[in-house]
């Protein structure tokens, strides 16, 4: 079975300054790779570039083909991205924009038949947002604005996921639900899933690898208690941790100084 993503000698520069150097990465069908790393390493570019929105020099085959060579439609169908920090357009309902992720699917100046209201609607109740489809997104919190991405990320039914900090802005209880979602489509839909975290907990309970970038190259690369070490963790986030041992995985918590 081909990768979802095969990312081969990754190369991003902006203004002659490299920003992510000779990167080689692979996320198969149903797995979650995880990319974390202090902050300015490169994360949010190298999830950029796969979904085609940085400059990127290097290889990038989705699913067995070259991205280059995929229209903008299709590629659209395969790889759905939550940026860390997305637009919100004004004016719009959560439902409305929620529909966008629905664009690859309509007719050419066709409109939304009821299969794709549908997805939206059941998008929007597995988020714990049915309540919220007629509010408008200048009106929602941070966290609410947080599950709406998401939601129209997951509208879109991709088979590679994107997704930069996405419980960034979330109560524990909310961060567990995206989790959760985000895991069970993975295991029930063969869901792909590329995405950058801060809560290196967090990113160990749900990832199957761990990468972690620094300064644009992959530093260490493994199973959460491969790459949660303290040794590791004070190194490149220059940071004072204590990794503790749990049943679920390693916890990464900070520590005082003397
Ligand atoms: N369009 C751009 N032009 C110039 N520099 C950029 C551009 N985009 C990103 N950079 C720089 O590239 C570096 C990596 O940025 P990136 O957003 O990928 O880091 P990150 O690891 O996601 O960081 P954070 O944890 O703070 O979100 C930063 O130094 C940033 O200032």
């Amino acid at each position: 079975m081909s990768a979802a993503v095969a990312v081969r000698g990754l190369r991003v520069e902006y203004g002659g300054v490299r920003i992510v150097g000779d990167v080689d990465l692979d996320v198969s069908p149903g797995e979650w790779v995880t990319v974390i790393g202090p902050n300015g390493a490169g994360k949010s570019t190298l999830l950029r570039a796969v979904a085609g929105l940085a400059p990127a020099t290097g290889t990038i085959a989705l699913f067995g083909t070259p991205a280059a060579r995929l229209r903008r439609r299709e590629r659209a169908r395969l790889v759905a991205m939550v940026p860390q920090t997305p637009v919100v357009p004004a004016g719009m309902r959560v439902f409305d924009y929620t529909l966008l992720g629905r664009t690859p699917y309509l007719p050419r100046f066709g409109r939304e038949s009821a299969g794709d209201t549908a997805v939206v609607r059941d998008v929007l109740a597995r988020l714990d947002l049915p309540d919220y489809a007629g509010r408008m997104l200048t009106t929602l919190s941070g966290g609410e604005l947080q599950r709406v991405f998401l939601a129209r990320a997951l509208a879109q039914e991709p088979q590679l996921l994107l997704l930069d900090e996405p419980t960034s802005a979330l109560d524990i209880g909310h961060q567990q639900e995206v989790m959760d979602l985000v895991d069970r489509l993975r295991h029930d839909r063969g869901l792909a899933v590329l995405s950058t975290m801060h809560d290196l907990s967090l990113a160990g309970l749900y990832a199957d690898r761990i990468v972690l970038l620094a300064g644009g190259e992959v530093a260490a690369a493994g199973t959460a208690r491969q790459v949660l070490a303290e040794d590791t963790l004070t190194r490149y986030y220059r940071a004072r941790v204590r990794v503790l041992e749990t049943p679920d995985g390693p916890m990464v918590v900070p520590a005082r100084g003397s």
